[in-house]
């Protein structure tokens, strides 16, 4: 596996410090980070606020030199390239609004040839071969001729990500392109990143705060944490030996295996639940919701389903109640200690 991931590697980065100013002046914002990003798949950048995944991202396209270690593209210094061959190699989409409302689809995806035409350069066939190819691998061929200013948010996200494709590079970096779109479009987008990496061989780095669609659709995390080296495996072993747990500051938010999310861990006991597997799952998270500073008595509760019918079994007590909503209101009335209180 590690011979797959080596023959694979675009971009390395060895005992990198990344950071602002230089000499006497540099602040380092993250230190002794090591990684690989490999071709053809989807690499996730997580990481709480200001641990320095943009200043990576800026490090990583030249635009600021790293404090001390070295990048290596396509196996040769990042120093050694100019800007211009680095912007054929490295494609980014970054999250700033953009501007240029009368440029239309078409022609804000033209403008990723920059790098093969230069500003002012007309496209040649080979040129247009590759916006086509773009435009279409994004499914954005119905809005083609829409001027910017005229198409919605997820959409916009999409014809950014064919301007990144049409830039024929290997990489394509993305600072939190779902970062202002519904779930739908958040899901889409990720997935759509994920088919391009796997279909075109690109490798695509995306930062994102979003845990959950990022273990869904990403091959590889980084993880990134204050003072603590950057760590990187699949989403799946990260979760299943607990590495997923360094994303969170302490140990009152963890991500809970059985769950699939992460749980503010609440020191309490919770009732027997005998339920259908779903049932047990929305049952536990809905207990930790709205019981979690509650003092409730060992019980029990049964579920039936078709009709809908929950039992909250306490000693010799016992209340029926026809949603799980009905049964938390019953448990936090009857244990509210307001009301226990003289
Ligand atoms: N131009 C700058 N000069 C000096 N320090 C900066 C500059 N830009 C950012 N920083 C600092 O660098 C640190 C890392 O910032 P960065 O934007 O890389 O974090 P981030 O992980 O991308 O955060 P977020 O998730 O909030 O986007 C922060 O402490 C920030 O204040």
């Amino acid at each position: 596996m590690s011979y797959f991931r080596a023959a694979m590697t675009i971009l390395k980065g060895s005992n990198l410090k990344i950071g602002y100013g230089s000499g006497l002046n540099a602040k380092a914002v993250a230190d002794g980070l090591n990684f690989s990003l490999g071709k053809g798949s989807l690499t996730c950048i997580l990481g709480p606020n200001g641990v320095g995944k943009s200043t990576l991202i800026k490090t990583i396209m030249g635009q600021m030199p790293p404090l001390d270690g070295e990048i290596f593209l396509d196996e040769k210094q990042l120093q050694s390239y100019s800007q211009q061959d680095i912007a054929k190699k490295i494609a980014v989409v970054l999250t700033d609004k953009v501007r240029g409302g009368n440029l239309s689809v078409y022609q804000l995806v033209s403008l990723g040839r920059i790098p093969h035409t230069g500003w002012l350069g007309s496209l040649s066939q080979r040129d247009q071969e590759a916006v086509e190819k773009a435009i279409s691998a994004t499914q954005i061929n119905y809005i083609r001729a829409l001027p910017i200013s005229e198409i919605s948010d997820g959409q916009l996200q999409k014809v950014m990500i064919a301007r990144a494709l049409a830039q024929e590079s290997d990489v394509i970096i993305l600072d939190e392109p779902t970062a202002h779109l519904d779930l739908v479009n958040r899901i889409e987008i990720m997935q759509m990143l994920r088919e391009l990496a796997h279909r075109e061989r690109k490798a695509v780095l995306v930062v994102t705060h979003d845990l959950e669609i990022a273990i869904q659709t990403a091959d590889i995390f980084w993880l990134m944490q204050c003072g603590s080296p950057l760590v990187s495996g699949s989403p799946e072993d990260m979760i299943l030996d607990g590495q997923i747990n360094l994303l969170f500051p302490n140990e009152r938010f963890q991500f809970d295996r059985k769950l699939g999310k992460v749980v503010a861990q609440e020191r309490q006991k919770m009732a027997e639940v005998f339920a259908p597997a779903e049932w047990k799952i929305w049952i536990e998270l809905a207990w930790k919701k709205h019981l979690g500073t509650f003092d409730i008595p060992d019980g029990e509760i049964h579920v039936q389903t078709n009709p809908t019918r929950l039992t909250w079994k306490e000693g010799t007590l016992s209340a029926e109640f026809d949603s799980l909503s009905g049964l938390i209101d019953y448990l936090k009335s009857t244990f509210s200690t307001d009301k226990h209180s003289p």
